[in-house]
């Protein structure tokens, strides 16, 4: 990771698209090298708040700002639901992409040692059409985390894996974003009890983030049968039903 990772404050943050207001005084702190998970409804707003954070959209009203007061330009990893691999391009040739597209000499070392690190070596000439939808996704984060950046953005990575994938991605992606400060949207109450070191729902009229309870200490992932997980698993399932 290149850098300290910031913590991440939201200020009065409005957005507003076609004329409708997404978000309006939206405010909020995500915590320096932590897991936050991002919960809440369809449609409510949290992948356009990815992507204000991203810089890929400009707020109309107030800021994303890091604490150590550097831009987030530059800082910030991307993962998402769909792998975005080149199909032509062998594995190792996509997690190096980010040096090609900017014209560097791609660290071919640095690909192979994480593409080992979550468990792909043997994979690395590999074409992504051959690979199974888990071990595309560890493709996936061995890019985010060749980029180095100390903020990574993740919109549901996980949401298309079978259960058990799923669970061992959520071993890999909590060891290797370790010191990172890290966004996670999921609607899976599962995903964010196991992974959240801090919790927030998105919800209301006018959209605000509302914490949770974290459910046990900052060890992650969380034991699947940990009863604090369960019991906070439960009330988020009811607090889901309920919204
Ligand atoms: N480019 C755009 N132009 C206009 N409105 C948009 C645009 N992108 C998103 N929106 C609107 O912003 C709102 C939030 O959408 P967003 O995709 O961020 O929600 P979400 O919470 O991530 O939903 P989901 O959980 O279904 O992925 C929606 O009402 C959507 O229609």
């Amino acid at each position: 990771m290149t850098g300290r990772a910031p913590a991440i404050t939201l200020r009065g943050l409005g957005l507003s698209m076609d004329g409708q207001w997404v978000f309006r005084n939206l405010e909020g702190l995500f915590p320096a090298g932590r897991l936050t998970v991002l919960l809440g409804g369809s449609g409510i707003g949290k992948t356009t708040l990815l992507r204000l954070m991203a810089g890929l959209l400009s707020p109309t009203t107030g800021e994303v700002a890091a604490d150590d007061g550097l831009p987030l330009t530059g800082r910030v990893g991307w993962m998402g639901q769909n792998d975005m691999l080149l199909p032509w391009a062998r594995v190792e040739d996509n997690v190096m992409l980010g040096s090609r597209l900017r014209g560097e000499a791609p660290d071919r070392a640095r690909a192979r040692g994480l593409l080992e690190q979550v468990g792909l070596a043997q994979s690395r000439a590999a074409l992504p059409a051959s690979l199974s939808g888990g071990m595309r996704q560890r493709v996936a984060l061995a890019r985010v985390l060749y980029e180095g950046r100390p903020v990574v953005l993740m919109d549901e990575p996980f949401s298309a894996l079978d259960s058990v994938t799923r669970l061992r991605m959520h071993e890999l992606a909590a060891r290797m974003l370790s010191g990172c400060t890290t966004i996670l949207i999921t609607h899976d109450p599962l995903e964010a009890c196991r992974m959240g070191q801090a919790l927030f729902m998105m919800g209301g009229d006018p959209v605000r983030l509302s914490a949770l309870p974290v459910p046990g200490d900052a060890a992650i992932p969380r034991a699947v049968d940990d009863p604090a997980l369960l019991a906070a698993q439960a009330d988020l399932w009811r607090r889901m039903m309920a919204a």
